[in-house]
């Protein structure tokens, strides 16, 4: 019997293409400050392997006995110092869903659909993937939101959006944003807002602390290029702003658990500051696209509380880029040079 083979060129449909969709990701929030919320969003997070590498047969009881029986209720008391009481959310939500509305508005004419979710919690990046897909998305730009790259946070991320489509027939092409630490669109936006920062203010700061989020040193060991990006970003932003290492020292800052983590610890670095006359600093968090709990809380309002008690005259918090038209600016700038060849950059 002979085969027919189907060679003419009328017999075959050209490929049809789909729309492409973009989705910006970040780390997730609880979706409540009570309890069971707070206790609900950490038990995901810590439980992920690229964020707690110990054996879970070890870690999971300490985890469940120790760490969520008492994380939880301190960390639910924080997120009410910090809610957005009038949208009833975190705040990392609500940049995060005006950075991809406003990145949507950019990219109207393009017919680019731009979603977005969270590692952990809610809307899961499961959840955001289906919504594109079911807009006709055929190709998708996936971006976790960390400038610097670390397998905590980014890895971790793409390992999610990778998990969900294992259970997908039809899978989108997908592309993923690399880390961005020294981009010079990202420099210039964080130097701006740096600089906007400090035009209000009556006497300039001795200090422009830079804290990143830590990570424990095992891990930077064990080959995750964080500090090194850190590094990146804080000497491209030395270089453009004519500061020098003194005036702008690099620190990390959220440390968890008893291990060591990357150093110097911002709290300590900066309580210690008003002692040696310098009671007049900035803090500025580039690893931060969006400001959350650990800008908000732990430095707004810990740490500030710790440096006045020190003797410190003024700190100020510099804002994350959060939704201002320079952080738009340079995610549509990201996003352009990504989606090189779906869409004219
Ligand atoms: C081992 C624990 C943790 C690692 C490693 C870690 C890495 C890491 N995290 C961020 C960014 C964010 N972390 C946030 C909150 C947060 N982080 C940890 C622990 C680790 N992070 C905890 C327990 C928490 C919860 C808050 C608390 O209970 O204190 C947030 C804010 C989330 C929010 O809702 O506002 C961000 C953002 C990076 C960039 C990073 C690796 C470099
Ligand atoms: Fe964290
Ligand atoms: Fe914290």
């Amino acid at each position: 019997m002979a085969f027919i083979h189907v060679t003419s060129e009328e017999a075959v449909a050209p490929m049809g293409r789909g729309r492409i969709g973009v989705l910006l990701t970040n780390l997730g929030t609880p979706d409540d400050t009570n309890f069971g919320a707070v206790r609900r969003y950490l038990s995901e997070f810590l439980s992920d392997q690229r964020v707690i590498e110990a054996n879970p047969a070890l870690w999971q009881p300490i985890l469940q006995g120790v760490v969520l029986t008492v994380r939880p209720g301190r960390s639910g008391k924080a997120y009410r110092r910090i809610w957005n009481e009038e949208k009833n959310e975190s705040p990392l939500r609500t940049y995060t869903r005006a950075q991809a509305e406003l990145l949507a508005e950019r990219f109207q004419t393009d017919d680019v659909r731009v979603g977005w979710g969270m590692r952990y919690g809610s809307p899961s990046v499961a959840e955001a993937v289906t919504e594109l897909m079911r807009d006709g998305c055929d190709r998708i730009l996936f971006m976790p939101l960390y400038p610097q790259y670390s397998a905590t946070t980014t890895a971790t991320a793409n390992d999610q959006l990778f998990r969900f489509l294992m259970t997908v027939r039809r899978q989108p092409a997908i592309r993923t944003l690399p880390a961005f630490a020294d981009d010079p669109v990202y420099i210039k936006v964080l130097a701006e807002t740096l600089q906007l920062a400090l035009s209000g203010l009556s006497e300039k700061p001795q200090m422009v602390v830079t804290s990143f989020h830590g990570l424990p040193n095992e891990y930077v060991a064990k080959g995750d290029p964080y500090r090194e990006d850190c590094e990146r970003t804080v000497v491209a932003l030395r270089a453009v702003l004519g500061l020098s290492d003194e005036e702008m020292p690099l620190t990390f800052q959220s440390r968890f658990g008893p291990a060591k983590w990357l150093e110097p610890y911002t709290a300590p670095f900066v309580a210690a500051l008003p002692a040696k006359g310098i009671t007049r600093v900035a803090i500025i968090t580039p690893g931060f696209m969006a400001d959350c709990i650990e800008t908000l809380d732990e430095l707004g309002n810990e740490l500030r509380d710790e440096f006045m008690a020190a003797g410190g005259k003024e700190l100020t918090l510099v804002p994350c880029l959060n939704a201002c038209p320079q952080a738009i600016d340079l995610l549509e700038h990201l996003t352009r040079s990504e989606l090189c060849g779906w869409v004219a950059t």
